[in-house]
Protein backbone atom coordinates (compact mmCIF):
# COMPACT_ATOMS: atom_id res chain seq x y z
CA UNK A 1 0.00 0.00 0.00
CA UNK A 2 1.02 3.38 -0.75
CA UNK A 3 0.50 6.19 1.39
CA UNK A 4 -0.35 9.78 -0.40
CA UNK A 5 -0.33 12.89 1.47
CA UNK A 6 -2.20 16.07 -0.80
CA UNK A 7 -2.21 20.08 0.04
CA UNK A 8 -4.41 21.99 -1.37
CA UNK A 9 -7.88 21.41 -3.87
CA UNK A 10 -6.58 19.08 -6.26
CA UNK A 11 -9.00 17.26 -8.76
CA UNK A 12 -10.25 14.41 -8.29
CA UNK A 13 -10.26 13.68 -11.63
CA UNK A 14 -6.80 12.77 -10.96
CA UNK A 15 -6.89 11.91 -7.78
CA UNK A 16 -9.67 9.08 -8.68
CA UNK A 17 -6.65 7.46 -11.02
CA UNK A 18 -5.17 6.13 -7.47
CA UNK A 19 -6.62 2.67 -7.26
CA UNK A 20 -7.90 2.58 -3.51
CA UNK A 21 -6.54 -1.05 -3.13
CA UNK A 22 -3.20 0.30 -3.62
CA UNK A 23 -3.36 3.89 -2.42
CA UNK A 24 -4.28 5.57 0.28
CA UNK A 25 -4.88 9.16 -0.25
CA UNK A 26 -5.61 11.59 2.46
CA UNK A 27 -4.42 15.14 3.97
CA UNK A 28 -3.53 14.36 7.33
CA UNK A 29 -1.69 11.23 6.04
CA UNK A 30 1.80 11.98 8.41
CA UNK A 31 4.48 9.18 6.86
CA UNK A 32 3.78 9.81 3.07
CA UNK A 33 5.34 7.71 0.41
CA UNK A 34 4.74 11.06 -1.69
CA UNK A 35 3.12 14.05 -1.82
CA UNK A 36 0.87 15.99 -4.40
CA UNK A 37 0.15 19.64 -3.81
CA UNK A 38 -0.49 22.77 -5.71
CA UNK A 39 0.57 26.30 -3.88
CA UNK A 40 1.25 25.01 -0.61
CA UNK A 41 4.79 26.08 0.76
CA UNK A 42 6.89 23.19 1.76
CA UNK A 43 9.85 25.18 2.45
CA UNK A 44 8.73 25.93 6.54
CA UNK A 45 8.32 22.22 6.96
CA UNK A 46 10.37 19.00 8.03
CA UNK A 47 9.92 16.61 5.25
CA UNK A 48 9.43 12.79 6.86
CA UNK A 49 11.67 10.83 5.97
CA UNK A 50 9.61 8.58 4.21
CA UNK A 51 8.64 10.70 1.11
CA UNK A 52 10.31 9.38 -2.19
CA UNK A 53 8.14 11.55 -4.15
CA UNK A 54 6.56 15.26 -4.41
CA UNK A 55 4.29 15.36 -7.58
CA UNK A 56 3.25 19.51 -8.07
CA UNK A 57 0.20 20.13 -9.97
CA UNK A 58 0.99 22.47 -11.91
CA UNK A 59 4.34 24.52 -13.35
CA UNK A 60 5.98 26.18 -10.54
CA UNK A 61 8.27 24.02 -8.13
CA UNK A 62 8.88 27.49 -6.14
CA UNK A 63 6.89 26.39 -3.32
CA UNK A 64 8.93 23.51 -3.37
CA UNK A 65 12.59 23.09 -1.55
CA UNK A 66 14.22 21.04 -4.52
CA UNK A 67 17.95 21.42 -3.98
CA UNK A 68 17.02 19.73 -0.47
CA UNK A 69 14.60 17.45 -2.07
CA UNK A 70 17.83 16.31 -4.38
CA UNK A 71 20.37 15.73 -1.84
CA UNK A 72 17.79 13.63 0.15
CA UNK A 73 16.94 11.28 -3.31
CA UNK A 74 13.25 12.63 -3.34
CA UNK A 75 12.13 13.03 -6.73
CA UNK A 76 10.36 16.44 -8.18
CA UNK A 77 7.83 16.33 -10.76
CA UNK A 78 5.67 19.13 -12.18
CA UNK A 79 3.21 19.27 -15.22
CA UNK A 80 4.15 21.11 -17.56
CA UNK A 81 1.56 22.75 -20.48
CA UNK A 82 -1.12 21.31 -18.44
CA UNK A 83 -2.41 24.63 -17.58
CA UNK A 84 -0.73 26.87 -20.24
CA UNK A 85 -3.90 27.29 -22.10
CA UNK A 86 -5.77 28.82 -19.01
CA UNK A 87 -2.54 31.73 -18.34
CA UNK A 88 -2.84 32.19 -21.72
CA UNK A 89 -6.74 32.98 -21.79
CA UNK A 90 -6.18 35.17 -18.86
CA UNK A 91 -3.36 36.89 -20.08
CA UNK A 92 -5.74 38.04 -22.77
CA UNK A 93 -8.46 38.96 -20.52
CA UNK A 94 -5.18 41.56 -18.71
CA UNK A 95 -4.66 42.46 -22.36
CA UNK A 96 -8.02 43.65 -22.89
CA UNK A 97 -8.50 45.03 -19.58
CA UNK A 98 -5.46 47.16 -19.77
CA UNK A 99 -6.00 48.57 -23.10
CA UNK A 100 -9.99 49.51 -22.55
CA UNK A 101 -11.48 50.78 -19.09
CA UNK A 102 -14.10 47.49 -18.73
CA UNK A 103 -14.25 47.39 -14.96
CA UNK A 104 -14.51 51.16 -15.25
CA UNK A 105 -17.45 51.36 -17.26
CA UNK A 106 -19.20 49.02 -15.69
CA UNK A 107 -18.64 49.91 -12.34
CA UNK A 108 -20.28 53.21 -14.07
CA UNK A 109 -23.17 51.50 -15.13
CA UNK A 110 -23.87 49.79 -12.11
CA UNK A 111 -23.55 52.80 -9.91
CA UNK A 112 -26.65 54.58 -11.27
CA UNK A 113 -28.98 52.87 -9.05
CA UNK A 114 -31.16 56.17 -8.49
CA UNK A 115 -31.91 55.80 -12.37
CA UNK A 116 -35.38 54.68 -13.52
CA UNK A 117 -36.00 55.83 -16.85
CA UNK A 118 -34.31 53.61 -19.61
CA UNK A 119 -34.24 56.47 -22.46
CA UNK A 120 -32.80 58.95 -19.77
CA UNK A 121 -30.04 56.35 -19.07
CA UNK A 122 -29.35 55.37 -22.52
CA UNK A 123 -28.79 59.37 -23.02
CA UNK A 124 -26.48 59.62 -19.96
CA UNK A 125 -24.54 56.86 -20.87
CA UNK A 126 -23.94 57.95 -24.58
CA UNK A 127 -22.57 61.22 -23.38
CA UNK A 128 -20.67 59.30 -21.10
CA UNK A 129 -18.99 56.34 -22.80
CA UNK A 130 -15.69 58.83 -23.70
CA UNK A 131 -14.57 58.31 -20.12
CA UNK A 132 -14.06 54.84 -20.57
CA UNK A 133 -12.43 54.75 -24.69
CA UNK A 134 -9.57 52.81 -25.19
CA UNK A 135 -6.71 51.58 -27.66
CA UNK A 136 -7.52 48.44 -29.86
CA UNK A 137 -4.59 45.86 -29.41
CA UNK A 138 -4.27 45.22 -33.22
CA UNK A 139 -0.87 46.66 -34.64
CA UNK A 140 0.76 47.11 -30.89
CA UNK A 141 3.53 45.10 -30.22
CA UNK A 142 3.76 41.91 -27.40
CA UNK A 143 6.79 41.59 -25.81
CA UNK A 144 6.67 38.22 -24.39
CA UNK A 145 9.64 37.22 -21.94
CA UNK A 146 10.37 33.43 -21.63
CA UNK A 147 9.10 31.55 -24.42
CA UNK A 148 8.08 27.73 -22.74
CA UNK A 149 4.98 26.18 -22.36
CA UNK A 150 2.68 29.60 -21.67
CA UNK A 151 4.93 32.19 -23.34
CA UNK A 152 4.75 30.34 -26.75
CA UNK A 153 0.81 30.03 -26.65
CA UNK A 154 0.77 33.84 -25.68
CA UNK A 155 2.78 34.49 -28.58
CA UNK A 156 0.51 32.73 -30.93
CA UNK A 157 -2.26 34.36 -29.58
CA UNK A 158 -1.04 37.54 -30.04
CA UNK A 159 -0.13 37.06 -33.62
CA UNK A 160 -3.62 35.96 -34.09
CA UNK A 161 -5.22 38.97 -32.52
CA UNK A 162 -2.91 40.89 -35.17
CA UNK A 163 -0.12 41.87 -32.91
CA UNK A 164 3.20 42.15 -33.49
CA UNK A 165 5.14 39.91 -31.41
CA UNK A 166 8.96 40.53 -29.76
CA UNK A 167 10.49 37.58 -27.74
CA UNK A 168 13.36 36.87 -25.19
CA UNK A 169 14.37 33.75 -23.86
CA UNK A 170 18.09 32.98 -22.98
CA UNK A 171 17.76 29.50 -22.04
CA UNK A 172 14.85 28.82 -25.06
CA UNK A 173 15.01 24.41 -25.51
CA UNK A 174 15.26 22.79 -28.86
CA UNK A 175 11.88 21.81 -28.10
CA UNK A 176 10.36 25.41 -27.31
CA UNK A 177 12.06 26.77 -30.32
CA UNK A 178 10.05 24.22 -32.68
CA UNK A 179 6.64 25.08 -30.68
CA UNK A 180 7.56 29.06 -31.43
CA UNK A 181 5.80 30.60 -34.53
CA UNK A 182 8.40 31.95 -37.05
CA UNK A 183 7.14 35.48 -36.93
CA UNK A 184 8.34 36.22 -33.40
CA UNK A 185 11.48 38.10 -33.38
CA UNK A 186 14.10 37.28 -31.08
CA UNK A 187 15.63 40.35 -28.78
CA UNK A 188 19.13 40.00 -27.45
CA UNK A 189 18.04 40.94 -24.14
CA UNK A 190 15.34 42.33 -21.73
CA UNK A 191 16.10 46.18 -22.70
CA UNK A 192 16.00 45.80 -26.09
CA UNK A 193 12.19 43.74 -25.69
CA UNK A 194 11.15 46.66 -23.03
CA UNK A 195 12.07 49.71 -25.77
CA UNK A 196 9.95 47.72 -28.65
CA UNK A 197 7.09 47.16 -26.34
CA UNK A 198 3.57 48.23 -25.77
CA UNK A 199 2.87 45.61 -23.49
CA UNK A 200 5.37 43.01 -22.27
CA UNK A 201 4.32 39.87 -20.31
CA UNK A 202 6.57 37.46 -18.29
CA UNK A 203 6.59 34.04 -17.92
CA UNK A 204 9.83 32.78 -16.77
CA UNK A 205 10.40 30.13 -13.51
CA UNK A 206 10.65 31.82 -10.06
CA UNK A 207 14.78 31.43 -9.68
CA UNK A 208 17.51 32.95 -8.46
CA UNK A 209 18.55 34.26 -11.36
CA UNK A 210 14.64 35.60 -12.49
CA UNK A 211 14.62 37.39 -8.78
CA UNK A 212 13.72 40.87 -9.40
CA UNK A 213 14.71 40.71 -13.34
CA UNK A 214 12.09 43.61 -13.71
CA UNK A 215 13.55 46.51 -11.50
CA UNK A 216 14.34 49.89 -11.78
CA UNK A 217 17.10 50.03 -14.00
CA UNK A 218 15.07 47.80 -16.23
CA UNK A 219 12.08 49.36 -16.43
CA UNK A 220 13.97 52.96 -17.68
CA UNK A 221 14.29 51.05 -20.90
CA UNK A 222 10.17 50.36 -21.23
CA UNK A 223 8.10 52.44 -23.92
CA UNK A 224 6.11 55.49 -22.18
CA UNK A 225 2.39 54.30 -21.39
CA UNK A 226 3.56 50.71 -21.69
CA UNK A 227 1.63 47.72 -19.80
CA UNK A 228 3.73 45.39 -18.05
CA UNK A 229 1.39 42.21 -17.24
CA UNK A 230 2.99 39.26 -14.51
CA UNK A 231 1.43 36.59 -14.74
CA UNK A 232 4.50 34.56 -13.72
CA UNK A 233 5.62 34.80 -10.06
CA UNK A 234 5.72 38.02 -7.25
CA UNK A 235 9.54 37.61 -7.37
CA UNK A 236 10.40 38.30 -10.95
CA UNK A 237 9.17 41.83 -10.49
CA UNK A 238 10.09 44.34 -7.71
CA UNK A 239 7.03 46.12 -6.92
CA UNK A 240 8.40 49.30 -5.57
CA UNK A 241 9.99 49.85 -8.64
CA UNK A 242 7.01 49.27 -10.84
CA UNK A 243 5.32 51.77 -8.46
CA UNK A 244 7.80 53.98 -8.62
CA UNK A 245 7.46 53.59 -12.91
CA UNK A 246 4.19 54.22 -12.39
CA UNK A 247 4.42 57.33 -10.19
CA UNK A 248 6.95 58.65 -12.71
CA UNK A 249 4.23 58.42 -15.37
CA UNK A 250 6.82 56.28 -17.54
CA UNK A 251 4.73 52.63 -16.79
CA UNK A 252 1.46 52.98 -18.14
CA UNK A 253 -0.29 50.15 -16.21
CA UNK A 254 0.41 46.86 -14.07
CA UNK A 255 -1.45 43.87 -14.74
CA UNK A 256 -0.31 41.13 -12.01
CA UNK A 257 -2.15 37.70 -10.44
CA UNK A 258 0.51 37.97 -7.50
CA UNK A 259 -0.86 41.43 -5.70
CA UNK A 260 1.48 42.78 -3.11
CA UNK A 261 0.14 45.65 -0.10
CA UNK A 262 1.38 48.23 -1.78
CA UNK A 263 -0.07 47.82 -5.04
CA UNK A 264 -3.72 47.91 -3.73
CA UNK A 265 -5.87 50.93 -4.66
CA UNK A 266 -4.05 51.78 -7.62
CA UNK A 267 -6.38 52.83 -11.16
CA UNK A 268 -2.92 51.74 -13.33
CA UNK A 269 -2.94 48.29 -10.85
CA UNK A 270 -4.95 45.27 -11.89
CA UNK A 271 -4.49 42.47 -9.65
CA UNK A 272 -5.85 39.23 -9.55
CA UNK A 273 -5.60 36.57 -6.91
CA UNK A 274 -3.40 33.91 -8.51
CA UNK A 275 -6.12 32.84 -10.60
CA UNK A 276 -4.39 31.61 -13.84
CA UNK A 277 -4.65 28.49 -13.73
CA UNK A 278 -7.84 28.26 -12.10
CA UNK A 279 -10.15 27.10 -14.62
CA UNK A 280 -11.85 23.32 -14.16
CA UNK A 281 -10.20 22.25 -16.79
CA UNK A 282 -6.27 23.29 -16.08
CA UNK A 283 -7.02 22.05 -12.43
CA UNK A 284 -7.96 18.90 -14.11
CA UNK A 285 -4.87 18.59 -16.64
CA UNK A 286 -2.56 19.16 -13.58
CA UNK A 287 -4.08 16.57 -11.35
CA UNK A 288 -4.17 13.82 -13.85
CA UNK A 289 -0.42 14.76 -15.33
CA UNK A 290 1.09 14.63 -11.58
CA UNK A 291 -0.87 11.43 -10.36
CA UNK A 292 0.00 9.94 -13.51
CA UNK A 293 3.48 10.51 -13.19
CA UNK A 294 3.44 9.76 -9.84
CA UNK A 295 2.28 6.38 -9.72
CA UNK A 296 4.86 5.66 -12.92
CA UNK A 297 7.09 6.10 -10.02
CA UNK A 298 5.99 4.58 -7.17
CA UNK A 299 4.93 1.48 -9.25
CA UNK A 300 7.71 0.98 -11.57
CA UNK A 301 10.07 3.28 -10.95
CA UNK A 302 10.20 5.01 -14.21
CA UNK A 303 10.74 9.30 -14.23
CA UNK A 304 9.04 11.44 -16.00
CA UNK A 305 8.97 15.46 -16.02
CA UNK A 306 11.40 15.40 -13.26
CA UNK A 307 12.46 18.94 -12.38
CA UNK A 308 15.41 17.66 -10.52
CA UNK A 309 15.85 13.78 -11.93
CA UNK A 310 16.62 12.66 -14.91
CA UNK A 311 13.78 10.90 -17.24
CA UNK A 312 14.40 7.18 -17.74
CA UNK A 313 12.11 4.08 -18.37
CA UNK A 314 12.59 1.08 -18.10
CA UNK A 315 10.58 -1.67 -19.56
CA UNK A 316 9.72 -4.47 -17.05
CA UNK A 317 11.78 -7.61 -17.63
CA UNK A 318 10.29 -9.76 -15.05
CA UNK A 319 12.17 -10.25 -11.68
CA UNK A 320 12.37 -7.97 -9.26
CA UNK A 321 12.97 -4.49 -9.83
CA UNK A 322 15.28 -2.13 -7.70
CA UNK A 323 15.87 1.68 -7.98
CA UNK A 324 18.39 3.52 -6.39
CA UNK A 325 19.67 6.96 -6.27
CA UNK A 326 23.30 7.80 -5.73
CA UNK A 327 25.79 11.02 -6.17
CA UNK A 328 26.85 10.94 -9.63
CA UNK A 329 30.75 10.07 -9.41
CA UNK A 330 32.23 7.46 -10.93
CA UNK A 331 32.50 4.07 -9.56
CA UNK A 332 28.94 3.64 -7.75
CA UNK A 333 26.94 1.16 -9.78
CA UNK A 334 30.37 -1.10 -10.59
CA UNK A 335 30.26 -1.30 -6.75
CA UNK A 336 26.55 -2.09 -6.44
CA UNK A 337 26.83 -4.77 -8.83
CA UNK A 338 29.62 -6.34 -7.23
CA UNK A 339 26.71 -6.72 -3.94
CA UNK A 340 24.63 -8.56 -6.96
CA UNK A 341 27.62 -10.86 -7.78
CA UNK A 342 28.73 -11.18 -4.24
CA UNK A 343 25.05 -12.62 -3.84
CA UNK A 344 24.94 -14.81 -6.57
CA UNK A 345 22.00 -12.24 -8.10
CA UNK A 346 21.48 -12.29 -11.80
CA UNK A 347 20.74 -9.14 -13.48
CA UNK A 348 18.12 -9.25 -16.14
CA UNK A 349 17.86 -5.78 -17.36
CA UNK A 350 18.98 -2.03 -15.87
CA UNK A 351 19.24 1.38 -16.95
CA UNK A 352 21.37 4.48 -15.04
CA UNK A 353 20.84 8.15 -15.89
CA UNK A 354 22.31 11.08 -14.05
CA UNK A 355 21.44 14.84 -14.02
CA UNK A 356 23.85 17.37 -12.45
CA UNK A 357 25.07 16.18 -9.60
CA UNK A 358 22.54 12.92 -9.35
CA UNK A 359 22.56 9.44 -10.68
CA UNK A 360 19.38 7.53 -10.78
CA UNK A 361 19.40 3.48 -11.61
CA UNK A 362 16.51 0.65 -12.31
CA UNK A 363 17.49 -3.32 -12.19
CA UNK A 364 15.87 -5.64 -12.56
CA UNK A 365 16.90 -8.73 -11.06
CA UNK A 366 16.04 -12.68 -11.11
CA UNK A 367 16.06 -13.67 -7.54
CA UNK A 368 14.09 -11.65 -4.90
CA UNK A 369 17.27 -9.52 -2.75
CA UNK A 370 17.14 -10.20 0.84
CA UNK A 371 17.21 -7.72 3.35
CA UNK A 372 21.12 -8.21 3.84
CA UNK A 373 21.36 -7.47 -0.09
CA UNK A 374 19.65 -4.32 0.19
CA UNK A 375 21.21 -2.88 3.26
CA UNK A 376 24.76 -3.84 1.91
CA UNK A 377 23.58 -1.53 -1.22
CA UNK A 378 22.33 1.40 0.64
CA UNK A 379 25.90 0.94 2.78
CA UNK A 380 27.71 1.59 -0.70
CA UNK A 381 29.32 5.13 -0.55
CA UNK A 382 27.30 8.08 -2.29
CA UNK A 383 24.23 5.53 -2.64
CA UNK A 384 21.57 7.92 -0.81
CA UNK A 385 18.11 6.12 -1.44
CA UNK A 386 17.06 2.80 -2.38
CA UNK A 387 13.96 1.06 -3.25
CA UNK A 388 12.66 -2.51 -3.73
CA UNK A 389 9.54 -3.13 -5.87
CA UNK A 390 7.21 -5.93 -6.49
N1 LIG B 1 -0.44 32.55 -12.70
C1 LIG B 1 -0.49 31.23 -12.61
O1 LIG B 1 -1.41 30.65 -12.04
C2 LIG B 1 0.59 30.41 -13.26
C3 LIG B 1 0.24 29.20 -13.89
C4 LIG B 1 1.25 28.47 -14.51
C5 LIG B 1 2.55 28.90 -14.46
N2 LIG B 1 2.84 30.05 -13.82
C6 LIG B 1 4.23 30.54 -13.77
O2 LIG B 1 4.70 30.69 -15.09
C7 LIG B 1 6.02 30.13 -15.18
C8 LIG B 1 6.27 29.67 -16.61
O3 LIG B 1 5.43 28.56 -16.89
P1 LIG B 1 5.64 27.68 -18.20
O4 LIG B 1 4.68 26.57 -18.09
O5 LIG B 1 5.62 28.52 -19.42
O6 LIG B 1 7.13 27.15 -17.94
P2 LIG B 1 8.21 26.68 -19.01
O7 LIG B 1 9.27 26.00 -18.24
O8 LIG B 1 7.56 25.92 -20.11
O9 LIG B 1 8.78 28.03 -19.64
C9 LIG B 1 9.60 28.92 -18.94
C10 LIG B 1 10.53 29.55 -19.93
O10 LIG B 1 11.26 30.59 -19.28
C11 LIG B 1 12.57 30.60 -19.85
N3 LIG B 1 13.51 31.32 -18.99
C12 LIG B 1 14.17 30.86 -17.90
N4 LIG B 1 14.95 31.83 -17.40
C13 LIG B 1 14.78 32.93 -18.19
C14 LIG B 1 15.31 34.24 -18.18
N5 LIG B 1 16.17 34.64 -17.26
N6 LIG B 1 14.91 35.11 -19.15
C15 LIG B 1 14.02 34.73 -20.09
N7 LIG B 1 13.48 33.49 -20.16
C16 LIG B 1 13.87 32.60 -19.22
C17 LIG B 1 12.90 29.13 -20.03
O11 LIG B 1 13.96 28.95 -20.96
C18 LIG B 1 11.58 28.59 -20.53
O12 LIG B 1 11.52 28.59 -21.94
C19 LIG B 1 6.03 29.02 -14.13
O13 LIG B 1 7.32 28.71 -13.68
C20 LIG B 1 5.16 29.58 -13.03
O14 LIG B 1 5.94 30.29 -12.10
C21 LIG B 1 1.89 30.82 -13.22
O1 LIG C 1 -2.26 25.60 -8.60
C1 LIG C 1 -2.53 26.75 -8.90
O2 LIG C 1 -3.63 27.26 -8.71
C2 LIG C 1 -1.50 27.67 -9.53
C3 LIG C 1 -0.47 26.96 -10.33
C4 LIG C 1 0.48 27.88 -11.02
O3 LIG C 1 0.92 28.92 -10.26
C5 LIG C 1 1.64 27.09 -11.60
O4 LIG C 1 2.79 27.44 -11.37
O5 LIG C 1 1.37 26.13 -12.34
Amino acid sequence: MFHIKTYNAISNKGLDRFNRELYQVSADCEQPDAVVLRSQSLHDQDLPSTVKAIARAGAGVNNVPVEACTKAGVVVFNTPGANANAVKELVLAGLLLSSRDITGGMRYVQSLTEMTDADAMGKLLEKEKKRFAGNELYGRTLGVVGLGAIGSMVAEMALALGMDVVGFDPALSVEAAWKLPSQVEKMDNLQALMARSDYITLHVPAIAPTRHMINAEVLQAVKAGAVLLNFARESIVDADAVVASLDEGRLGMYVCDFPEPNLLQRPDVLAMPHIGASTAEAEENCAVMAVDQLKDFLESGNIKNSVNFPQINLPRSGGYRITFVNDNVSGVLGNVLSVFTQNNINVLDMMNKSRDDIAYNILDVEQVPSAEVIKAIGDVEHVIAIRVLN
